[in-house]
């Protein structure tokens, strides 16, 4: 076990490997490559064998691999030279790599061990926080893990840490770039149970943490918008009754704490005025998003690149690029890294609030 580190900006960060069959282990040894000033004190926790073949894939242009460097210790990333992967092997070695941009329940063992490594080092205080390299969420599920994601395994392993139920440790999914911020009230179930599941207190749950993780960042109470459920949030009940019913007394539940929400607003026009573009007025820092596509869709669709997923809720920073694993491109060694890039520089920015 390592040493517990005092919380801060200069505690270790663990970058989780990924489901080995996606882009997870490119972009990790890209990011070292490109900016190694910016993950300074950052390792990867995963698998040796699979950073080493990542490596050895990245350097098929004559030049010479980079060294993955295998760590015992968080505690040692913080010490290495640069141009070296820092790697602490957080998994069981397998005999065979899994094949690239295929579901197996090989990979995504790995990639749920190496996440729940992280977690509990992270609730140890052994890291300053983690940053999720993509797994693929059916491997996960091939692999036995009963989560759909990240997300609901981490806010799993915070409650057992504290000894409380699920519930009693409610977590967000955030998605943010530059101009865009938005805050999910239900994530990773049937669009039709998204629907049914929601609730006045569903919506004023995540308009409260929304509220207390944006004060930290901003430094002030952040304007939420609040998305409606329907075309034109209902249109005054001509299209559906829950933004009446069911959002609408969240907001005025959540003003009456002294959370500055405002809504339900027509869905498909809030997001253009939550965003922040130069000569234009910002009329809201972040968007509450009904469900997993009304957010995601509008953050994505301004760059894969930019966006950065934030777990809001749990007792430890958790960043993540905004893709996934993209098996279609899974060892072409064209991946873009820099969303990874953003999610460690968001994940310091954020272990330095704490
Ligand atoms: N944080 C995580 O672990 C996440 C995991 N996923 C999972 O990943 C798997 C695949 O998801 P998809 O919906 O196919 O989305 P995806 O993000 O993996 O791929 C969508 C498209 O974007 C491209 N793309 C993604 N990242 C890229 C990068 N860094 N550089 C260049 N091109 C990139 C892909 O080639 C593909 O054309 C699913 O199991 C999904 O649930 C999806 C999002 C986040
Ligand atoms: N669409 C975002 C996503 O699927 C990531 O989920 P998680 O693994 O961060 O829970």
């Amino acid at each position: 076990m390592s040493t517990p580190q005092s919380p801060g900006a200069q505690a270790p960060l663990a970058l989780t490997q990924g489901d080995p069959a996606g882009i997870g282990p490119e972009i990790l040894v890209k990011a070292f490559q490109r900016a190694p000033e910016a993950m300074h004190g950052c390792f990867v926790a995963g698998d040796v064998a699979v950073m080493r073949h990542a490596v050895r894939a990245l350097a098929q242009d004559g030049s010479p691999p980079w060294p993955v460097l295998e760590i015992e210790q968080a505690s040692q990333a913080a010490s290495l030279p640069p141009r070296c992967v820092p790697v602490l092997q957080a998994v069981m070695p397998v005999d065979a790599l899994p094949a690239m941009g295929h579901v197996s329940a090989a990979a995504g063992r790995m990639a749920g061990d190496a996440v729940v490594w992280a977690a509990r080092a992270a609730l140890r205080a052994e890291i300053g926080g983690m940053v999720t390299a993509p797994l693929h969420k059916e491997s996960l599920s091939a692999a036995g893990f009963p989560f759909p994601g990240h997300t609901e395994l981490l806010q799993a392993e915070a409650a057992a840490h504290a000894g409380l139920s699920i519930d009693q440790v409610p977590v967000r999914m955030m998605l943010a770039n530059d101009e865009l911020r938005t805050v999910l009230v239900s994530i990773h179930m049937a669009l039709r149970q998204a629907i049914d599941s929601l609730s006045t207190d569903g919506v004023l749950q995540t308009l409260r943490i929304t509220h207390q993780a944006l004060s930290a960042v901003l430094g002030a109470a952040p304007r939420i918008a609040v998305a409606g459920l329907n075309p034109h949030a209902g249109e005054g009940g001509l299209f559906g009754r829950e933004d009446l019913e069911l959002i609408a007394p969240a907001i005025a539940a959540a003003r009456a704490e002294g959370i500055d929400a405002s809504g339900p607003w027509p869905p498909d026009t809030v997001f253009m005025r939550a965003r922040a573009r130069e000569g234009m007025f910002r009329e809201f820092d972040v968007v509450l998003a009904m469900y997993h596509d009304q957010g995601l869709i509008p953050v994505k669709y301004l760059g894969v690149e930019q966006g950065v997923n934030v777990t809001l809720g749990l007792p430890f920073v958790r960043t993540s690029p905004d893709h996934g694993t993209a098996f279609d491109i899974a060892g072409h060694g064209v991946a873009d890294p820099a969303s990874l890039l953003a999610a460690v520089r968001m994940a310091r920015q954020l272990t330095g609030l704490r």
